[in-house]
């Protein structure tokens, strides 16, 4: 039984690189993205948005041609030439029954670079092929249909029933990080650290919102790169505070109110601002 730790604002402050006068874009690192097809062009877009304003020194993004040409008409600064990334994000807004074989082989070079990875919706079928520090983020249907490959029989209401429970059995069976999305977010990893975040506004409950917080994490991971690199429990701390900050960042989109995904996004700056004590 895992004790759970409940992460605040105060946790989440030393997790977010602050840049300083030696920082360049590529000191600040460069997150990696594979997302979004022509079924789903907006996860791709809400991904790299919420990685540029979480604060990043690079998004090469290197999806479907197709998505390409939208994602920098409202990204200009996004890199689409592939070279060296710090981190990757991939899987979200794929749709895992209409991958062409080509994609399947990018998503698994990703996956097995041995650099931080995001895993997310149609790529979390090929995290076993994962080298490097990894966090897959399954909502309960996506966890309960990935374990069902590995023959382990739950649906996604035992997993709504037990969300803690299943987290850190998935962390175990598939040895990486398991950010459970859901009203609260369970962070398990492989050796037992185990964190709940609840931030955020049930207005959360709204298509695109996991693809910001895909973004989100990239950003975090390629940040942190190079920690990441001597240290693999660093993954679940950063993993909480990518929750936290999505939380926050829903919480002032909304004001009370309904929230659209891109306003998640868009609210971010003025979430880290505050929460790094720099508003
Ligand atoms: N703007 C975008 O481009 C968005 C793309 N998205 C992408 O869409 C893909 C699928 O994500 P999901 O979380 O939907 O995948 P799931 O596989 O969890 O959900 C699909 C299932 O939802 C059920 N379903 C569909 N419509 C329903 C309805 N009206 N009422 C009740 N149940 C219904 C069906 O059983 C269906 O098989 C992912 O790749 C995801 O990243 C989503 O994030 C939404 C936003
Ligand atoms: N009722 C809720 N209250 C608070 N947060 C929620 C609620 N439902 C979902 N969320 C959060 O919203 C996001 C939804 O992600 P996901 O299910 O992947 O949606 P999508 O695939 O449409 O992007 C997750 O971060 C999840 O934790």
């Amino acid at each position: 039984m895992s004790a759970w730790l409940e992460w605040t604002d105060t946790d989440a402050r030393s997790w977010i690189a602050v840049p300083g006068p030696h920082d360049d874009k590529y000191s600040r690192g460069v997150l990696g993205v594979i997302t979004g097809s022509v079924e789903y062009p907006g996860a791709a877009i809400l991904g790299v948005e919420a990685a540029h304003r979480t604060g990043v020194g690079m998004v090469r993004y290197v999806g479907p041609r197709f998505v390409r040409s939208l994602v920098l008409a409202r990204r200009p600064e996004v890199v689409t030439q592939p070279g060296r990334v710090q981190a990757w994000l991939v899987g979200s807004g794929m749709d895992a029954a209409r991958r062409s074989f080509v994609l399947v082989g990018e998503l698994t070079r990703a996956i097995s670079s041995g650099e931080p990875v995001v895993v997310d919706a149609a790529a979390l079928d090929l995290v076993a092929a994962h080298t490097g520090p990894t966090i897959i983020t399954p909502h309960y249907r996506e966890l309960a249909s990935l374990l069902a490959k590995r023959e382990i029989d739950v649906s996604a209401a035992d997993i709504a029933a037990d969300p803690s429970g299943w987290a850190v059995r998935a962390a175990i069976e598939l040895d990486v990080v398991v950010l459970l999305k859901g009203a609260s977010t369970f962070v398990a990893d492989p050796v037992g650290q185990a964190i709940v975040v609840r931030a955020g506004t049930n207005e959360l409950a709204t298509a695109g919102t996991g693809d910001v917080l895909g973004g989100i994490l990239g950003s975090l991971l390629a940040t942190h790169a190079s920690e990441l690199r001597t240290d693999i429990s660093l993954l679940a701390p950063l993993a909480a505070t990518a929750a936290l900050l999505h939380g926050r960042a829903a919480e002032r989109a909304s004001g009370g109110g309904p929230i659209a995904a891109l306003d998640v996004a868009e609210a971010l700056p003025a979430a880290i601002a505050t929460l790094t004590g720099r508003a």
